[in-house]
């Protein structure tokens, strides 16, 4: 069908005129987003870990957080930097066979960005002359709402992963107690016509936090704290042992070359609220193996590689003033174990 489609963008305010019937009529709305904070892509919907190892650890903390997700109640991962929970987290939103959406928390996060907001505005013209002798004009211009993660989450039941959570702020977060207590998303500040969206029965919420020590790490607000299921992430060394190994396919020796060392240096400081964890070591076995570099203070290659991954942990404990501090300790340590 052809018409008169008449569009606009708040930005070159051009018209364009398209089609040449104009005995016949018709309304069409065209959509023009304003690039606004808000529409910038900063979530990610995939929840499955890639390649998540299971341990008996592991299948306990899960099943005990699947219980109480189950059961109704939000679980919260807490724990140091590196220990698992992410990967925990998004495991288990796989297991629970629902969508699931993962957003990550951050000093700027505001309602904006969780309920949602306008991200431009669309017009739409009707002109009707289909009778010749009348010519009819509707124009109507309207603002475009994007619901934020959050809304969308709790309209439609998905499992939603907040990660580091309290790197938000507690007014930010505030919003949850509503969506937890009263099982209403307020609205605030949209020009939405109804106050709150309702919870959807299915929705469920997995927190994880690192401790409050951590820098930019915002105390959580007792009436949030209080309504979650709070589960601490500190996995064995042997879980953590069985995690690496099986993950980047190491021997026995390579495995135990590379927690000798971070344990080594976890003892140079005694400021576990900085502990390497996973990561660290995750870091030093992939770079190894894919320099195809041996396991061995001989081997330069691996000797670089862990000084550039573990010098800047000892500088932030205050174990090292400098990075040349740092490194030279590193190589000591290294030395002492050939
Ligand atoms: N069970 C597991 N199987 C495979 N990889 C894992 C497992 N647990 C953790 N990891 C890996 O260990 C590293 C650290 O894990 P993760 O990011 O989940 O830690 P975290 O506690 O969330 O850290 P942070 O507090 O810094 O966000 C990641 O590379 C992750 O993929």
């Amino acid at each position: 069908m052809n018409g008169n489609r008449i569009s606009s963008s708040p930005t070159s305010r051009q018209t364009a005129i398209r089609g040449n019937n104009h005995r016949k009529s018709m309304s069409k709305n065209r959509k023009v987003s304003a690039p606004t904070k808000h529409s910038k892509k900063q979530y990610t919907t995939k929840s499955k870990h890639p390649s998540f190892i299971r341990t008996e650890e592991g299948n306990d903390l899960i099943a005990r957080a699947k219980r109480y997700l189950n059961g109704g109640y939000p679980v919260h991962f807490t724990g140091a930097s590196g220990t698992g929970k992410t990967a925990l987290a998004m495991q288990v939103a796989a297991e629970l066979n629902q969508p699931a959406t993962i957003i990550h928390g951050n000093h700027e996060m505001n309602n904006v960005d969780l309920i949602g907001g306008t991200t431009g505005w669309s017009s739409s013209k009707t002109i009707d002359n289909f009778v010749r002798q009348v010519y009819k004009q509707d124009a109507n211009v309207k603002e475009n709402w994007t619901p934020g993660r959050l809304t969308e989450a709790v309209q439609h039941g998905h499992v939603l992963i907040y990660d580091e959570f309290s790197r938000s702020t507690p007014e930010t977060n505030n919003l949850f107690l509503s969506v937890l207590e009263e099982k209403l998303l307020p609205l605030y500040g949209t020009k939405q016509k109804q106050p709150s969206v309702a919870v959807h029965p299915n929705f469920k919420l997995i927190l994880t936090s690192n401790p409050t020590e951590y820098a930019g790490v915002f105390q959580t607000q007792d009436a949030l704290a209080d309504r979650l299921i709070t589960l601490e992430i500190n996995l064995s060394q042997q879980t953590k042992e069985t995690i690496l190994r099986k993950s980047e396919n190491l021997s026995e020796q390579e495995s135990n070359t590379v927690w000798q060392l971070i344990e080594q240096i976890e003892h140079e400081t005694d400021d576990e609220s900085v502990g390497l964890g996973l990561r660290a070591a995750f870091m030093i076995a992939r770079i190894a193996k894919n320099s195809k570099a041996s396991f061995s203070s001989e081997d330069s290659i691996f000797r670089q590689t862990c000084s550039d991954v573990l010098s800047s942990y000892l500088v932030r404990s205050g174990r090292s003033g400098t990075i040349q501090e740092a490194q030279n300790l590193i190589r000591e340590i290294l030395q002492d174990s050939h």
